[in-house]
């Protein structure tokens, strides 16, 4: 079985983006322009590389987008501060901290700071409360919505699948679960991670695998069964000297050798993370929306 379809998330993104351009030339129409703001505290590359794409999709599709870079030495009340500041400015119709933050900035407390409102990122307890709830009116994490998205657009059946989510962390495992076991999804759901007894075994059920562990390459062929769907949320730099900038992006999943046996696999990179962005232009204007009803 070679003969597997690649999910390729940067047209499925693309044209979540088109919509987006349209939606928000109807909202300006109405003198409303969705407006970002991503606060970057530190000097991540990483971090800097996606803050930026975050700002240049923004400007692309009309939005408009304040980025605010701010030293590691920023303290947890200035921080604080900005993010108040960021609540009360009208312009503004979502926040997003860049995570993750240097180590003495306490990112619970930010979190909690953020105007649930404007939380575009859905990481606040009532949007996350929301999530479980089923309620529309909250913001859905960006990166399972994503996925989400992706598996929709390559035509996978989520009603009665076996589903296996590997990470249950708050920003992907545990929002993507209830995503694929939300009514209208209807997956059967487990949840497996780095303490789970059989993870290869666990992940050989799985009609649908969602890796979101932040291993490079751990999940292999043999873990994968054929026709198996694989949605690879995993963006891992590892180093490789035959790149020119000294590394070269993988996901959680060996890709070269699990592919063949699927029906269809996200790439990394051009997969889960252009959806990531898509999401959030998605999200700021449902914000903008809400905010302005
Ligand atoms: N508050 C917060 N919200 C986030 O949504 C958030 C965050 N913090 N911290 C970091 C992660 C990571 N993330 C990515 C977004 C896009 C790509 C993306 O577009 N990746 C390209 C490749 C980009 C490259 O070349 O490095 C791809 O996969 O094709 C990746 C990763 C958002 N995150």
């Amino acid at each position: 079985m070679s003969d597997f379809k690649i999910i390729d998330g940067k047209a499925v993104a693309a044209s979540v983006l088109d919509e987006v351009r349209a939606e928000t030339a109807e909202l300006k129409a109405r003198g409303v322009t969705p407006g970002l703001a991503v606060v970057l505290v530190g000097e991540d590359p990483a971090s800097k590389v996606y803050v930026g794409a975050k700002d240049r999709t923004c400007r692309d599709l009309g939005l408009y987008s304040r980025k605010i870079t701010l030293p590691t030495e920023t303290t947890q009340e200035e921080l604080l501060a900005v993010v108040r500041e960021l609540n009360a400015d009208p312009l503004i119709h979502g926040i997003l901290v860049q995570s993750p933050p240097p180590k003495h900035i306490n990112e619970e407390e930010i979190i909690r700071a953020i105007d649930p409102r404007k939380d575009v990122d859905g990481f606040h307890p009532q949007n996350v409360a929301k999530l479980a709830l089923e309620d529309p009116s909250g913001f859905v994490p960006c990166t399972p919505a994503g996925s989400m998205r992706l598996l929709a657009s390559a035509g996978v059946q989520t009603s009665g699948a076996e589903a296996v989510v590997i990470g249950r962390s708050m920003i992907v495992g545990k929002p993507m679960a209830l995503l694929l076991m939300a009514k209208g999804s209807d997956a059967t759901v487990t949840v497996a991670h780095s303490r789970s007894k059989d993870l290869p075994a666990i992940c050989r059920r799985a009609d649908i695998v969602i890796a979101a562990v932040g291993r490079p390459e751990m999940v292999k062929a043999d873990w994968v069964k054929p026709g198996a769907v694989v949605i690879d949320v995993g963006i891992n730099r590892v180093e490789d000297a035959t790149a020119k900038n000294g590394y070269r992006l993988t996901g959680d999943v060996a890709y070269d050798e699990v592919a063949p046996k699927c029906a269809a696999i996200t790439p990394v990179p051009g997969g889960v993370g252009p959806m990531t962005i898509a999401m959030l232009m998605k999200n700021t204007l449902q914000a903008a929306r809400q905010l302005t009803a």
